[in-house]
């Protein structure tokens, strides 16, 4: 678990970042999404000491990061920046063993981990180890950095717009690639991005900056059924699409075995209705029955995953 508490940074007697506390549960995806100049990436940088805070403190599971030897830090916490550029000396295998050759890993150990994390980008490991980055396309070049962030088994992995550089076409499918291997891995993650849509496709908690203040902390489904401030309901005004596209299929669609607690909902009941009750009741699934009769039920995971899919 990752605890920022009352995080604050001053720039000649402005906050870039004022007074931000948040727990960033592990094992899951945290995104902090704002404007430019809302102090998003003071944030981060602050989780990993890049950025010395003026005051508060982050704790690793619940040891203090200033109690950590920057060496200490950078296993601990991997970082990826957009268009980070590999080594281009180095073969991919080179790439990304790089932090645990610094560690001081054995050669097989760390083969066997670059082998590992090929595998799981869907990169052939005898295919791509011994290639240059040049030799990599674009989409290549951006899954191997972020496979050399992962390759110590950071307790953390900061990421900076890591997908600000690729076509949206590939953005999608990298997002849909980070999201399967962060789930396999178990990583935590805090990713920082300006663009609303991929905060909620790609975050189990979203976290919303202005003016270097955390307007709003909380699920996809919380942030956009419920926006805090009337900034955060702009912010995510381009993304109403989906929802209103919810409201269009009914839940006989997304039905799937099992029970749930509470009171059942009709088969035509919207998804985005179905969505609203979830979040009202705080529950992750409801039960779905025409009349008597079970039918099965809907889960949150369901709504908002067709929701990613109609952005
Ligand atoms: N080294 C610095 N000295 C003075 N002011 C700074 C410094 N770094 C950042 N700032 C200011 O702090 C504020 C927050 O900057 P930050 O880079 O964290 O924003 P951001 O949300 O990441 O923006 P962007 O999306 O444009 O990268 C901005 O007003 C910026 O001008």
């Amino acid at each position: 678990m990752i605890e920022i508490d009352e995080i604050t940074k001053l720039y000649e007697g402005t906050a870039a970042v004022d007074h931000v506390s948040m727990t960033v549960e592990t094992g899951t995806i945290t995104v902090i999404v704002g404007t430019s100049g809302s102090g998003k990436t003071t944030l981060l940088r602050m989780i990993n000491r890049l950025i010395e805070p003026s005051s508060g403190e982050v704790r690793i599971n619940g040891e203090a990061t200033s109690a950590l030897a920057k060496h200490e830090l950078r296993r601990r916490i991997g970082y990826v920046i957009q268009g980070d550029g590999l080594f281009p000396h180095y073969t991919i295998a080179g790439n990304i063993g790089a932090v645990p050759k610094l560690l001081g890993w054995t050669k097989d150990k760390t083969r066997a981990r670059v082998d590992e994390l090929l595998d799981l980008f869907s990169m052939e490991p005898a295919q791509f180890r011994d290639r240059y980055p040049a030799e990599l396309s674009g989409g290549q070049q951006q899954r191997v950095g972020v496979a050399r962030a992962l390759a110590s088994r950071p307790d953390l992995l900061l990421m900076d717009e890591p997908f600000g550089a690729l076509d949206p076409i590939i953005r999608a499918r990298a997002q849909a690639d980070l999201r399967h291997i962060q789930r396999q891995l178990g990583s935590t993650i805090v990713l920082v991005t300006h663009d609303m849509e991929e905060a909620i496709h790609l975050g189990d908690r979203v976290a919303v900056m202005d003016g270097g203040k955390l307007l709003q902390h909380g699920t996809p489904a919380e942030i956009i059924a419920a926006p805090a401030t009337d900034f955060v309901a702009q912010m995510v005004g381009g993304v109403d699409r989906p929802l209103r596209l919810l409201s269009l299929i009914p839940v006989s669609e997304a039905l799937e075995d099992g029970t749930a607690d509470g009171e059942p909902i009709a088969p035509d009941t919207s998804l985005r209705d179905a969505l609203s009750l979830c979040l009202w009741r705080g529950v992750e699934a409801l039960p779905v029955a025409d009349g008597d009769t079970p039918l099965g039920r809907v889960t949150l995971a369901t709504i908002r995953a067709r929701a990613a899919e109609l952005a």
